[in-house]
């Protein structure tokens, strides 16, 4: 049955190449429960045979068998965990460089053991590159001892990790990191050989280490996991690297002056908002005024089209930037919050002038300003490894842009159980009060029933405000967003306890495992709540995803306000409809086909983003094309 509906999920022409899979896994299966009787060190001794042979690329059919098997046993003897057959027939369509789609929860940080262990046979290195470095440090945590058993060394990369940890790490058989880690390594070595040409990696003849390239120097294997968050939502931004540079003093008085006088302008006379682009771009009838106010304010010396552009960011700032949902103040510092993961992204800074219209925002005194020295994109890494793969929960509604942009095949993998997931019916407000004092009721009526719950918000901002309606309801609560993130193991591992509530951004929205309580599942399992829709629906299928894991019980409720922030990016128009359709609703009852709306805001959203990234690769493209062409080094685009 299980093998039947594998193949039916997915596109006939690949049928010949499954059932070479199908009975490759039967071989294993069979072949890992010859290995049982074997002590740990012949299991070893048996791995660095292997070893050997795929060293010297010498690795088959029957290599890759034995190799998935004495995985899956040295699996089952460190963490009691085999590989379930939907895991192994996973793990073979990895290792033919396919994205796969394995619902959230089947164990793909297990899969990703039989590819990774393949590759790191060959010594060549491996990079299994996670969404965020939570997740990285928990993966390596768990496989390091399965590794270690077979004679396989393994590293991780964290953001405190300085170079010479950071180069022991790449020299591993295994390296777990995330996308953002490895690129900028990556950069950094690049302008470093651009400096010293003479500095090769790997070359240990080289007298002082102390700054040698840590990467090795091929890229050889990646196995991307949350394979959609890394290669299609992260793909938007660029990687840049910048460098501090003394402040332009008449620059920053400039922003400081328009900081001033922007409140004498005013929304559709004086300039127009473009919620979709999050930007501000001034009207004629704005320009004038500004030429008035520079004359009148003795402010003659700046150029025109830096005033005009420093006005607009400055506006653009003050309507589409907000503390606490794009980005946090700490030891006065802008960090700025990624709005698909939820974390703050370290040392990132907004360009041409964004950052600085930010600091006048917020009323910074010490101001440092930054120019770019390199930067490249994910898609330009991704195309440096000589092999790729990647696995994620939800990759059918992206698989043509996979394929485009990476030349990636998706394929969907069945379940090992039914779900037993379920749905409570979405329930619509006219406001965000109203909305907040139903999630009060619904957390209150399961945590009497002893339940869990996980409530997920968008922003910062938003998780502060149901921490304060469920705080002063007396109901205790565990909160964990960009700002503490510190606590994030801690608060997930008790998030499955019963009568256990957690407020959480999307940082708890992808890969985290909450494991839920025996006495939680007999109740119904853990409880999710989408307090908002995402700008993107996979976001929100990943957090429906933390709960009913492996076939158990779990539930999960939309409570959606017609004040909620995914109207805010959307085009005026669609806004005031929404707006006129909520004002028409008569009490407080909103009806739930009005559910309508949501989706037709989401669905325009995800159009938008999917033509914005398409934009990004088409240019991408052509700069790397024109500057192959030139025989320059694309790495090193400052756009
Ligand atoms: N073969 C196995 N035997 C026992 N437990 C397993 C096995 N495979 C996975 N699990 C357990 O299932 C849970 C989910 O695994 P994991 O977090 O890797 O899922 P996932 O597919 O990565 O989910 P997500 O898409 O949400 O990241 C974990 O607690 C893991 O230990």
């Amino acid at each position: 049955m299980f093998i039947v509906r594998n193949i039916l999920n997915n596109s006939p022409h690949r049928i010949p190449r499954q059932l070479t899979w199908l009975r490759e896994c039967s071989e294993i299966l069979d072949c890992a429960n010859n290995l049982r009787g074997l002590t740990d060190s012949e299991l070893k001794s048996e791995s660095l045979k292997l070893k050997q042979i795929f060293a010297e690329q010498r690795g088959g059919t029957r290599d890759v068998v034995q190799a998935f098997s004495i995985m899956r046993d040295a699996a089952r003897r460190v963490h009691q965990q085999e590989h379930y057959f939907n895991q192994l027939l996973a793990g073979r369509a990895l290792l033919d460089g396919y994205i796969i789609e394995m619902q959230t929860g089947e164990g793909k940080t297990l899969t990703a053991l039989l590819p990774a262990y393949v590759h790191a046979l060959s010594a060549r290195g491996c990079h299994v590159i996670t969404a965020n470095e939570y997740l990285a440090v928990r993966d390596h945590q768990f496989s390091k001892p399965i590794f270690n058993l077979l004679g396989i060394s393994t590293g991780v990369i964290r953001n405190q990790d300085n170079r010479n940890e950071r180069r022991v790490a790449y020299s591993r058989d295994v390296t777990y990191a995330t996308e953002k880690e490895i690129g900028f390594d990556y950069l950094k070595d690049r302008l470093l050989i651009e400096s010293e040409p003479n500095r090769m990696s790997d070359d240990e003849t080289l007298i002082e280490p102390h700054d040698r390239p840590v990467h090795r120097t091929e890229m050889n294997a990646a196995i991307i996991d949350e394979a959609d968050s890394v290669l299609i939502d992260q793909a938007r931004m660029p990687l840049i690297i910048a460098e501090a540079i003394p402040a332009d003093a008449g620059e920053v008085e400039r922003y400081r002056w328009c900081r001033e006088t922007l409140p004498k302008f005013r929304p559709e006379k004086d300039y127009l908002l473009d919620p979709q682009l999050r930007r501000v771009k001034l009207k004629p009838d704005g320009r004038s005024k500004l030429v008035l106010e520079q004359k009148s304010e003795g402010m003659g010396g700046y150029r025109w089209h830096d005033l005009q552009v420093a006005m607009e960011n400055s506006l653009t700032t003050s309507h589409y930037f907000r503390k606490d949902r794009d980005y946090l103040i700490v030891n006065d510092q802008i960090e700025i919050i990624d709005q698909n993961t939820g974390r703050v992204i370290p040392g990132r800074k907004w360009q041409h002038g964004l950052q600085l219209a930010i600091e006048m925002k917020e009323e910074f005194t010490q101001i440092e300003q930054t120019s770019t020295t390199a930067q490249t994109t994910v898609q330009l890494l991704a195309r440096k490894y000589r092999f790729l793969c990647g696995m994620t929960g939800t990759a059918k509604s992206i698989a043509g842009e996979l394929e485009q942009y990476y030349d990636l095949e998706t394929i969907q993998i069945a379940t090992r159980l039914p779900s037993k997931r379920t749905e409570v019916k979405t329930k619509l407000f006219k406001t965000r009060a109203e909305k907040c004092n139903e999630i009060r009721k619904v957390v209150q009526e399961l945590v009497e029933q002893k339940r869990a719950i996980l409530i997920g918000t968008p922003t910062v901002q938003s998780s502060l405000e149901l921490a304060e309606v469920l705080q002063s309801a007396g109901i205790e609560f565990e909160l964990l967003n960009a700002a503490n993130h510190a606590l994030e193991a801690e608060i997930i591992s008790q998030a499955g306890q019963p009568g256990q509530v957690t407020i959480a951004t999307n940082m708890a929205g992808r890969g985290t495992d909450i494991q839920v309580d025996r006495e939680v599942l007999s109740r119904g399992g853990l409880h999710v709540i989408l307090s908002e829709m995402h700008f993107s629906s996979r976001i929100d299928r990943q957090l429906i995803g933390r709960t009913a894991r492996q076939g158990e019980p779990g539930s999960y409720q939309f409570l959606l306000s017609f004040e909620d922030d995914l109207f805010e990016q959307l085009p005026i128009q669609f806004q005031k409809k929404v707006q006129n359709y909520s004002l028409s609703l008569k009490g407080t009852e909103v009806p739930s086909r009005a559910i309508h709306w949501f989706r037709s805001a989401q669905q325009k959203l995800e159009r938008e983003h999917g033509q914005s990234r398409m934009k990004m690769y088409q240019h991408s493209t052509m700069l790397q094309q024109e500057l192959e062409s030139l025989g320059l080094i694309p790495e090193f685009l400052t756009d």
